[in-house]
């Protein structure tokens, strides 16, 4: 488990005094005397999640509003560090969830962010979208699905007749089945014919690959906030293109590559955003089913629809760092999470 350390921010911000979950079990309320202590967030995060994560706006916001945001440090028992309100984390080691899940029995008043369980579920492409699958969101708004894919756990040789039988259609993509953090588990791959898919790799899941004209939804679920940004995303394969390719590509990792293409001079009928509603109503059902607080979606809608929608992926914790204004939705989010435990506990629930 590689952990980060604190980051430092300005000290002569003004500081704001608010209710801390933490205080809800202490004395200072119990005597009746004003809790003052802050929102303390404990966070156990890579290198890179810190970067991109906790950026100075987000500190400074954060103190401002009484978050006081403290590294988690892997070498000595989580037991002995804090006390903390909130547990942020994306460490996919299963000494990590031991820990957490240990710590949890033991502080069930802290609220970790997100159970180790559920994130789980996010972490093999074929559960991911299973949840979607049962999902009923055909509405007034649109129609929400998962492209058909089959997962292949070993024998590349038995590739080409598993999917003709499971009567695929080609092209598809190929994604590793476990997603870990690790670059190999976003290598993505597009096959042209049938004979090629022997070359794969797997256990790996083939995706049947959807015509969206270029551009994705980046749907980000912070609480019950949703906030949706346009991707560039790989362009559209046509028929001359089928019979004109034979093979498995590498595709370079789109969300890498992608700049937002929120400003991009767009066909209306392909960069149109999804339906508020629709979005709206997709976020409260995942979040229920997926028992998740913090992920996002990538959507697409299928070329020469209005409204028919594809999700294709799901990512716990993701970049929220590119998600505009994601400091104020963000420091929000822990706020309110600190606010309605305390009513609930003065109310004895
Ligand atoms: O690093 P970033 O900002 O590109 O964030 C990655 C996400 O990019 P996105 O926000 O969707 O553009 C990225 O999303 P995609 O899978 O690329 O759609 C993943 O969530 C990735 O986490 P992991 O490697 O699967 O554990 C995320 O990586 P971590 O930052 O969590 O390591
Ligand atoms: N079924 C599909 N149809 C069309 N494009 C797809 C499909 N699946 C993936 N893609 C493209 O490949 C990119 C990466 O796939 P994704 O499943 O999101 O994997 P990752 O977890 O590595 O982001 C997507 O952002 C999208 O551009
Ligand atoms: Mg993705
Ligand atoms: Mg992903």
């Amino acid at each position: 488990m590689r952990l980060h350390g604190e980051v430092s921010f300005d000290e002569d911000e003004e500081e704001v005094v608010m209710v801390p979950a933490a205080a809800l079990s202490s004395s200072p309320l119990n005597g009746g005397a004003v809790p003052v202590t802050r929102l303390v967030v404990g966070y156990a995060l890579t290198k890179k999640k810190v970067k991109s994560f906790l950026q100075p706006k987000l500190l400074l916001l954060a103190r401002k509003k009484g978050i006081n945001l403290v590294a988690i440090d892997d070498t000595r028992p989580l037991a002995e560090q804090g006390p903390f309100d909130v547990i942020l984390h994306k460490i996919t080691s299963k000494e990590w969830q031991q820990v957490l899940e240990d710590y949890h029995e033991e502080h069930p008043e802290v609220t970790v962010l997100d159970p180790p369980n559920a994130i789980n579920h996010l972490n093999n492409r074929q559960s991911m979208l299973a949840e979607v699958s049962d999902l009923n969101l055909s509405s007034f708004y649109g129609e929400v699905c998962t492209p058909r894919q089959l997962v292949i756990m070993r024998d590349p040789s038995s590739i080409p007749t598993a999917v003709a039988m499971a009567g695929l259609t080609l092209p598809l993509v190929a994604k590793p089945l476990v997603v870990d953090g690790t670059s190999k588990s976003h290598e993505l791959s597009l096959a042209y014919d049938e004979a090629s898919l022997s070359m794969l790799d797997p256990p790996l899941v083939l995706q049947e690959f959807v015509n969206h004209g270029g551009i994705l939804f980046k749907v980000y679920i912070i609480g019950e906030t949703i906030q949706v940004v346009r991707r560039f995303s790989l362009p559209d394969v046509n028929t001359y293109d089928l019979l004109n390719n034979v093979g498995v590509y590498r595709f370079p990792r789109v969300s890498c590559a992608a700049a937002s293409a929120d400003h991009a001079d767009l066909d209306p009928h392909i960069s149109e955003l999804p339906p508020r509603p629709l979005l709206e109503k997709l976020g409260k059902e995942l979040r229920g089913r997926l028992g998740l607080r913090l992920f996002n979606i990538d959507m697409i809608r299928e070329l020469g629809t209005k409204d028919r929608y594809y999700i294709i992926d799901i990512n716990y914790f993701p970049g929220f760092g590119k998600m505009p204004g994601y400091e104020h939705i963000f420091t929000d989010f822990l706020l309110n999470l600190a606010q309605s435990k305390y009513k609930k506990c003065l109310s004895g629930g």
